[in-house]
């Protein structure tokens, strides 16, 4: 028999006894039941005989020999090797849109998002939730401030001198948890990052090893996700352990059996085991107990994790990009200073995006769609794609790339999260119990629409979910809506409106209005099987013309985007546009679609502009630019 590693340790085992020595210059041997050791061979790396061997065996604390000093050497080389192979592959990234062969250089898109050290209570969650705009922001900046951590510090000691064994980093789908792991990677690889901290590090992504079968043993599942072999893994792996990371990626997408209560408790890095059996022996430190552990978690899974890992742990969470990091964002994607600036104004007209801005696949969409539109040459003035729309994506980026193996149809999921948010919406909550959750939504620990938190309770833990905003919460309510016959329909808008919620109302009003579009009609029919219930549309029309509201009028027909729909209603209603409400700068880009659909909006707006109350002069920057656009 032959093994082409160096072992530090070898058990030569007999039924009747074991006996231990560290190899290469001292092995003890024992013969099998009822048998003799038959010359045994020892020649550098080979041994010869009939021999039984078991790598790596507990108790190792390493001892340095002469033959293992060069292999230091050996083994740096090949870390050398393995950094530059990590950099070659990770300095890229492949965007959902990629045609093959398409990349963008990570360092072109990635941007420093907020991560805080903290769980927050339930009234900070809520104020989160609810707070849009520029208060959103206020929350956000003020939590940067003081309370979060830059990456280089996950491993830092805390107030008490200790350093964490195990760091949980927790995100929303879409928030950048991946996106964070490649830079880590990219970093570490390139010496920027964690250089004296870790000699290697290995990169775990759970829903690889959902595809995994049989029985693995680490170094095999290791040696399937890196370029090392099993035998180089092996020897770095014993070489200094407390030198290793595993950053494991993805924890709410592994499947997890009842084996990984039942089975024995296994240390051996070379031991088979079903995968997601080996892979929670590290994470419960059973396998290289001296290790370190940066595992990725959406929040429904936080809570089963926090069970699992070693400790000591240490609670982070991705909070998404904060203000200046979205126009950092916008910036780094454009590449050209009137472009970017064209973008960012666009969006930051818009209370609504520029709020879901912080969840930085929302910014990808955004900066994708308006790159596309600019280079085909779109007139700005026209506006930004609807803000439906981009939820739309939103919700179909997520269900393409973000979800493995949902439980129920896509239809299905949608409407049950319909369900959760219009009763959110009636009952005023953006926090719901485990209970009303589990009364509409199936399987919420998979959607990864929803959040999940935990909240000390007195002396227990309450469970509670959320959607990742209120504003995401409207939108579900309005595409359940939009399924619904017209009396079903009118009942529920009647409902809403009398709960006295004016503006729940007008969000829901604007999203239906938004999935009218025939675009956006056509992708959710053609994608995720939703349909637009044929006497809603006609219903949502004619309540149009009957609406007093001059601003919500506004919002709705820009939304459903339908030029010649919109110049028969402004001109229907034209007396509802001479009394003014005061003007938010949000308004902007709805105002301006409509002042281009219909001559005499924009001769009304530019004279009230000149009025110039405070509220209306909070506009004129914004229309002046588009006036110069054009
Ligand atoms: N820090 C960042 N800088 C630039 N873009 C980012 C950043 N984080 C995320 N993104 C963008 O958002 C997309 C989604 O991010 P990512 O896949 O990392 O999310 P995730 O948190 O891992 O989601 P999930 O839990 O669903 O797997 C990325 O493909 C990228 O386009």
């Amino acid at each position: 028999m032959s093994i082409s590693y160096i072992m530090h340790l070898v058990e030569f085992r007999t039924n009747q006894n074991i006996s231990r020595s560290h190899a290469g210059i001292n092995v003890n041997t024992a013969a099998r039941s009822g048998s003799n050791v038959t010359e045994p061979v020892f020649t550098n790396n080979t041994i010869a005989g009939n021999v039984h061997i078991i790598h790596n065996a507990p108790g190792f604390t390493g001892y340095r020999t002469s033959c293992e000093k060069t292999q230091t050497s050996a083994i740096k080389s090949v870390i050398l090797k393995y950094k530059k192979q990590i950099c070659s592959e990770y300095q890229y990234v492949t965007e959902y849109n990629s045609l093959p062969g398409e990349q963008v250089l990570l360092s072109e898109r990635f941007t420093q998002p907020l991560i805080l050290q903290k769980h927050r209570d339930q009234k900070e969650r809520e104020e989160e939730l609810r707070s849009s705009g520029e208060d959103f922001q206020q929350v956000l900046s003020s939590k940067s401030s003081d309370e979060s951590v830059h990456v280089n510090s996950l491993f830092n000691v805390d107030h008490h001198g200790i350093s964490p064994s195990a760091v949980i980093l927790q995100g929303n789908s879409g928030n950048g948890k991946s996106f964070t792991v490649q830079k880590i990677m990219m970093d570490w690889a390139s010496d920027k990052l964690y250089k004296e901290r870790f000699d290697i590090v290995f990169h775990l992504k759970c829903k690889e090893i959902n595809r995994i079968s049989g029985r693995k043993s680490l170094v095999e599942i290791l040696s399937y996700s890196c370029s090392l072999t099993s035998d180089e893994i092996s020897q770095i792996l014993q070489q200094s352990p407390e030198k290793v990371l595993f950053i494991i990626d993805g924890f709410d997408e592994l499947k997890l059996t009842q084996d990984i209560y039942d089975m024995s408790a296994h240390t051996d890095p070379l031991q088979k085991a079903p995968p997601e059996v080996t892979l929670c022996a590290v994470l419960k430190g059973h396998i290289l107990p001296e290790s370190f552990l940066l595992v990725t978690t959406r929040s429904t899974a936080t809570d089963t994790l926090g069970k699992l890992l070693k400790g000591p742990q240490r609670f982070t969470e991705i909070m998404g990009f904060s203000e200046k990091s979205v126009e950092e964002y916008f910036q780094k994607f454009f590449q050209n200073e009137e472009l970017f600036r064209k973008a960012y104004e666009c969006v930051r007209a818009n209370e609504t995006l520029i709020t879901a801005c912080s969840i930085p696949v929302i910014c990808w969409i955004i900066c994708t769609v308006l790159r596309e539109r600019f280079s085909a040459g779109a007139d700005i003035t026209s506006g930004l794609e609807t803000t439906t729309s981009i939820y739309v994506d939103f919700v179909s980026t997520l269900l393409e790339h973000h979800c493995q193996g949902l439980s129920q149809s896509v239809s299905r999921l949608l409407r049950s999260l319909g369900q959760l948010a219009e009763r959110g919406i009636l009952e005023e909550q953006v926090l719901f119990d485990e209970k009303m959750v589990y009364e509409t939504v199936p399987d919420p620990a998979s959607n990864p629409f929803l959040c999940k938190f935990l909240f000390k309770r007195r002396i227990r833990h309450e469970t509670m979910f959320s959607f990742m905003h209120l504003s995401f919460q409207e939108f579900f309510t309005a595409l359940y809506y939009i399924s619904l016959d017209s009396k079903t329909l009118k009942e529920k808008l009647t409902k809403l409106r009398s709960h006295d919620h004016e503006s729940r109302y007008a969000a829901v009003m604007q999203f239906l209005f938004g999935l009218l579009n025939e675009d956006v009609r056509d992708t959710l029919k053609r994608k995720h099987g939703v349909f637009v219930h044929p006497t809603t549309q006609k219903h949502l029309k004619e309540w149009l013309f009957k609406m007093y509201h001059s601003f919500l009028t506004v919002h709705c027909l820009y939304e459903l985007h339908d030029e010649s729909f919109a110049k028969e209603i402004l001109n229907e209603k034209a007396d509802i546009f001479l009394m003014y409400e005061p003007l938010r700068r949000t308004d902007c880009w709805a105002l301006l679609y409509c002042c281009q659909c219909c001559q005499w909006m924009k001769q009304l707006t530019l004279h009230c502009c000149k009025l110039t109350s405070e509220k209306l002069s909070m506009i004129l920057p914004v229309l002046h630019k588009f006036e110069s656009l054009r």
